[in-house]
């Protein structure tokens, strides 16, 4: 099959592109390079510098489906230039869908997220449950799962949706490289290496065991497979939504000494207020996933999901 990954220079995007080409398929990856990188488009894979806007200079029939991975993803970002995050996530979104329709491309997987739901009423957290979310982020990517649903019911788009709780993790050489970064296990590996001094802990008062946030952590490889099995599990005029999560939560402490102990270095950690907007618990409810798709992550041990980031964190210090 041939396949159009938007996105697919960025972290996630390019583990995705890699599986598929390892599953034979053809794979185009169209990316602005905003925010990733062109070494991160899987040898194998054509790539075209581009914006998702414009997708319909290179949509055409000839491909089988998109896999859609370019937005702009930062929470505090999102809250200080809303406007980005409608342009970028929205109307970039409508316009690839626009160009989808144009084409004949019937097939969608699309990259939503736990930030949907907003403070959760009850964890772990459905399918089901209401979605409020609490940053422009979330909202515009609960905006796009709206757009989907809609132009399933009225084009026979055939859609499947995968909310993502914490992505972490290798695969290879493809891994996680943000600038800046903010998410917790790149940052307290960076500590490990030496180029930060300390990783700050947000907040050690929140109602949970050890006081600080607890998260369900997702191997990027496992996050891959599903969207494997989405292809093939997306039916015409259904839009499906899965979360996408190992249904376990680790406290941010639990993760640094997890990374003290992958590492053999110290990674001293300092406290600092709460981040704004952080809930205390997110852990996903992943039945759907498990039995719409038949989804099986296999790589749930905290230590081995650190252990691939750390080896992905010093192939990226040596190749710099
Ligand atoms: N990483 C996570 O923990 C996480 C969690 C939930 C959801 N997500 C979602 O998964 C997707 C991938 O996240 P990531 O962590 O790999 O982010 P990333 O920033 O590494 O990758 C996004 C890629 O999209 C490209 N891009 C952005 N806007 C574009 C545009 N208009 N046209 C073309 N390319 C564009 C960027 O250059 C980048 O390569 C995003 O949609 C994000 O919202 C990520
Ligand atoms: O330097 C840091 C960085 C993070 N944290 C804490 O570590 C936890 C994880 O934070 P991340 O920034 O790694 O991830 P988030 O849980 O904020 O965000 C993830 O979940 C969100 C859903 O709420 C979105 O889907 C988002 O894209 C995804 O990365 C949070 O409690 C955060 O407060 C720290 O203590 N110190």
């Amino acid at each position: 099959m041939k396949y159009l990954v938007t996105g697919g220079a960025g972290y996630v995007g390019s583990v995705v592109a890699q599986h598929l080409l390892e599953a034979g398929h053809e794979v185009t990856v169209l990316d602005n390079l905003s925010t990733g990188f062109r070494a991160g488009v899987p040898a194998g894979a054509a790539f075209v510098e581009g914006d998702i806007r414009d997708a319909a200079k290179w949509l055409d029939p000839s491909y089988d489906g998109v896999l859609h991975f370019a937005a702009s993803s930062q929470v505090g970002e999102s809250v200080a230039k809303p406007e980005k995050y409608w342009e970028n996530n929205v109307a970039g979104s409508l316009a690839l869908l626009g160009a989808m329709r144009e084409a004949g491309v019937r097939t969608l997987v699309f990259s939503s997220t736990a930030a949907t739901y907003g403070e959760p009423e009850q964890v772990p957290i459905p399918e089901t449950a209401p979605t409020r979310p609490t940053n422009p982020y979330g909202a515009t990517k609960l905006a796009v799962d709206h757009m989907i649903t809609s132009e399933a019911h009225a084009h026979g788009l055939a859609a499947v949706s995968l909310r993502y709780f914490n992505v972490a993790g290798a695969y290879g050489t493809h891994g996680e490289r943000h600038d800046p970064e903010s998410h917790l296990i790149p940052l307290v590996l960076q500590v490990a290496q030496g180029r930060r001094e300390a990783i700050s802990v947000f907040g050690e008062d929140y109602p949970t065991p050890d006081g600080t946030c607890v998260r369900d952590y997702i191997h990027v490889a496992d996050l891959a497979e599903a969207h494997l099995l989405a292809l093939t599990a997306a039916e015409p005029g259904r839009h499906l939504i899965c979360n996408l999560g190992n249904g376990s939560g680790f406290s941010v402490r639990e993760v640094i000494e997890t990374a003290r102990k992958v590492t053999g270095h110290p990674i001293p950690e300092v406290v600092a207020p709460r981040r704004g907007g952080d809930p205390a618990v997110l852990v996903a409810s992943a039945g759907t996933a498990r039995e719409k798709l038949g989804w099986n992550p296999s790589r749930t041990d905290l230590a081995g999901i650190v252990a691939d980031a750390w080896e992905f964190a010093q192939h990226i210090t040596r190749e710099q």
